[in-house]
C-alpha cells in the first residue's frame, strides 16, 4: 500500500507520522519549499511542532509526479485549497485511489461539503470513494502519540474498512461511520462554536461558561445538522460532541486562540489584520449563518460570532444579547 499526504503543515504531517508508525511506505508532498526540506532533510516541521521529532521513514517531496501510483492520497490542506490539490493530482493520477479528506469546513464559494467537493474535481474513473478521516485530533498531540480516537466516515464501508486498518494503532483507535452529512457539518460547525469559546474565554468568563456554551453549542448543531440531513445520534459521537469539546476547551486549537484574542481585546479587528493561521471557525460562521438564515434554523451562538466577525460587534455586547433573549425551555 503506498500512500501520500497533499499538504506538509501540522494536520498532514501528523497523520503521515501515523502511518509511517504502522510501516505504511508513505510521503508527504507539499508546496512549501521549506517545510518539505525540513521533514525530508531534517525528519523535523519546526515551524509547527519545534520540540518534535518526526518518524525518520517518512518521505517528503515538492514533485506532484509521486501521486501516480499511490493507492491512498490524503488531502490535509485547508479548505480553500482542496480544489486546487484536487485538480493539480487529477493530471497524474493512473488508476482508481482512495481519497481521504481530513479538511473541516465548506467550499469557500459554493458553500459545499468537501466529500462532495473532491467527487465534483476527482473524475470517476480515478476516484474509488471519499472517506472522510474526522474527529477530536490536534496534531501537536498526535505526533506526541497520545491517546486518540477519530472517524473514518464515508458512503463505501470496504473503504472505511480499509482507511480504519490503516491508521489504527496502539495511540489512534479509528471508529467507522457512514453518516457523511452529519459528520461533515459537526466538524464544521465546533470550529465557529470554539471561536466562540475563546471569545468568552479571552472576556474572562470561567467554566460555567465554557459548559453553557459547549452544551447549547452541541443543540445549534443537532438543530441545523438535522435540518441539512444528519443523523442525531452522529452529534452525540466523535464528529459531533467530540470534537466540539476538545476544539472548544484545547490551548491547540487555533479556533480558540482566535476567539480568545478577540475576546480579550473587545474587537475582531487586531484578528483580521494580522492572522496568518488555519482559523476555519471564521469562514464556518459566515456560511451557518446564511445558510441558517434562509432556512430559519435558529442560531444564536453562531449568529453573534458572525456580527463579532463580520459586523464588528463588541464581543462583550454579543455575551450581553445572548443572556438577554426570550428565555425558553431547555430542549427545544
Ligand atoms: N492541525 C490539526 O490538529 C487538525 C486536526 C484535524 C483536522 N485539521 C484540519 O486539517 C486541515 C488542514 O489544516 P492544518 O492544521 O494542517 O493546517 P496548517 O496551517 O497547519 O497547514 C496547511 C498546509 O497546507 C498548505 N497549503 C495551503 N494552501 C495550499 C494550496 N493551495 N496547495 C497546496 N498546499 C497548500 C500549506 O503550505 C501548509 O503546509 C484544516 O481543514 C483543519 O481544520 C487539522
Ligand atoms: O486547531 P483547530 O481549532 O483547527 O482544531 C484542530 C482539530 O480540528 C481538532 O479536532
Amino acid at each position: 500500500m503506498k500512500a501520500v499526504v497533499i499538504g506538509s503543515g501540522s494536520w498532514g504531517s501528523g497523520l503521515a507520522q501515523v502511518l509511517a508508525d504502522n510501516h505504511v511506505d508513505v510521503t508527504i508532498w507539499g508546496k512549501d519549499e521549506h517545510e518539505i526540506a525540513d521533514i525530508r532533510d531534517h525528519h523535523r516541521n519546526e515551524k509547527y511542532f519545534p520540540e518534535v521529532e518526526l518518524n525518520h521513514d517518512i518521505k517528503a517531496t515538492n514533485d506532484i509526479a509521486v501521486v501516480k501510483d499511490a493507492d491512498i492520497i490524503i488531502l490535509s490542506v485547508p479548505t480553500i485549497a482542496i480544489e486546487d490539490v484536487c485538480r493539480l493530482i487529477t493530471p497524474q493520477l493512473t488508476k482508481k485511489t482512495i481519497i481521504v479528506n481530513t479538511s473541516k469546513g465548506f467550499h469557500p464559494e459554493t458553500n459545499e461539503r468537501m466529500s462532495c467537493v473532491i467527487r465534483e474535481n476527482i473524475p470517476a474513473q480515478y476516484l474509488s470513494s471519499v472517506v472522510s478521516l474526522i474527529g477530536p485530533s490536534h496534531a501537536e498531540e498526535v505526533v506526541l502519540r497520545m491517546l486518540t480516537t477519530i472517524c473514518a466516515v464515508s458512503l463505501n464501508e470496504a473503504d472505511a474498512k480499509t482507511v480504519q486498518h490503516l491508521f489504527s494503532n496502539q495511540y489512534l483507535r479509528v471508529y467507522r461511520g457512514n453518516d457523511e452529512v452529519g459528520s461533515e457539518i459537526g466538524v464544521a460547525i465546533k470550529n465557529a462554536i470554539a471561536v466562540a469559546s475563546g471569545i468568552l474565554s479571552g472576556i474572562g468568563y470561567g467554566d460555567n461558561t465554557k459548559a453553557a456554551l459547549i452544551t447549547r453549542g452541541l443543540a445549534e448543531m443537532i438543530r441545523y445538522g438535522t435540518a441539512m440531513g444528519g443523523r442525531l445520534e452522529t452529534f452525540m459521537g466523535l464528529t459531533g460532541m467530540g470534537d466540539l469539546i476538545v476544539t472548544c476547551t484545547s490551548v491547540h486549537s487555533r479556533n480558540f486562540q482566535a476567539g480568545y484574542q478577540i475576546g480579550k481585546e473587545n474587537s475582531a479587528k487586531d484578528f483580521w489584520e494580522h492572522n496568518t493561521k488555519t482559523v476555519e471557525g471564521v469562514r464556518t460562521a459566515k456560511v451557518i449563518h446564511d445558510i441558517a438564515k434562509e432556512k430559519q434554523i435558529d442560531m444564536p451562538i453562531v449568529d453573534e460570532v458572525y456580527k463579532v466577525l463580520y459586523e464588528n460587534k463588541e464581543p462583550l455586547e454579543s455575551a450581553r444579547d445572548l443572556m438577554s433573549r426570550e428565555l425558553k425551555p431547555e430542549i427545544n
